[in-house]
């Protein structure tokens, strides 16, 4: 069973776009991280998948429940954190912690007291005293303390310091190491880069990519940077696998795609001076997704 699968949702608000018919599947295990700038339509995913948005067409199943007629039971499998986190103001984080078990039927706090640790976080200040960074944690040890099978998180390090961060990241591997779910939903590349198996790109509403991130590492370009002792006798503009090739005098520049060795045989017989291919970055290749000039790929499109 997929921990989480849509097929065609959609929401529309009034007439507005909020998701475009999205077909996604999270495999249990995983760390699946949802990328997009602001407005592409994370929160509404995540939302939808919540149970608090009523789909406009299409179904989402979590657990393999359906996410609008079975809220209940999705919400005892789910720890969800919210983009924007209220609590109440005049409970101390530990009373919430204690009330938060009690209404899942258990009086076990031992895991949200250990993650409270781990993010230094005081547990005896009102709530209402606490800073925007404080407040996060708080929601987060509360989707985290009943270890739920699924966890869905809206900008998980939203205000928090990088230490806070850091250790944000390394519970996600731990949840997911033990057998559960993590769909994390950011626009902060690096750090999802750095935990999550497989990424989606959404951008206006539609789905523009998914892939496993070692694979989308792979597909990306890199920076050829070649300086010639002496006009070069190789056309490199009509090699397959060059791009954006530009010759100035004897400095070449251009974007490799694929294994170099047909470059480097290419290249056999000329005299060389400096010669460098650098892979970009995640990010340079998630910038250019996420430009309002890329094209925007109908979902069939989208693997
Ligand atoms: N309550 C609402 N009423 C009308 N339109 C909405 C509502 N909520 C969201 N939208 C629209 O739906 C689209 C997706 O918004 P959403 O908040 O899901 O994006 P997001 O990716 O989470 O953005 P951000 O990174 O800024 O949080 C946007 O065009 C937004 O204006």
């Amino acid at each position: 069973m997929n921990a989480i699968e849509t097929h065609a949702l959609s929401k529309l608000y009034g007439t507005n776009l909020g998701l475009h018919p999205l077909d996604l599947t999270v495999r249990p295990g995983e760390i699946f991280g949802f990328l997009g700038p602001n407005g592409a339509g994370k929160t509404t995913t995540i939302r939808t998948l919540m149970g608090f948005l009523r789909p406009t067409s299409g179904t989402a199943t979590l657990m393999g429940r359906d996410v609008w007629r079975e809220r209940e039971a999705v919400h005892a499998r789910v720890g969800y954190l919210p983009g924007d986190v209220h609590l109440p103001r005049d409970l101390s984080a530990r009373e919430l912690l204690e009330r938060s078990a009690r209404l899942r039927g258990s009086r076990d706090v031992s895991y949200g007291l250990e993650v409270a640790s781990r993010l230094e976080l005081r547990l005896t200040p009102q709530l209402g005293t606490l800073s925007k960074g404080n407040r996060q944690k708080v929601g987060l040890v509360l989707a985290l303390m009943h270890r739920p099978e699924v966890l869905l998180l809206d900008e998980p390090t939203d205000g928090l310091d990088p230490l806070a961060q850091e250790t944000v990241l390394e519970v996600l591997r731990e949840t997911s190491a033990q057998g559960r779910t993590v769909f994390l939903s950011s626009h902060v590349l690096r750090e999802v880069e750095r935990v999550a198996d497989r990424v989606a790109i959404l951008r206006q509403g539609r789905l523009v990519r998914v892939d496993a991130l070692n694979v989308l590492k792979a597909s990306l370009p890199q920076h050829l940077e070649i300086r010639f002792a002496a006009p070069p006798m190789v056309n490199l503009t009509t090699l397959p696998g060059m791009s954006k090739a530009h010759l100035a005098g004897l400095n070449f520049t251009g974007l490799w795609r694929g294994n170099p060795e047909a470059l480097i045989r290419a290249l056999a017989a000329e005299s060389l001076i400096g010669f460098s291919l650098v892979p970009s970055s995640l990010e340079d290749a998630f910038l250019e997704e996420y430009r309002p000039t890329a094209q925007v790929p109908e979902p069939s499109h989208v693997a």
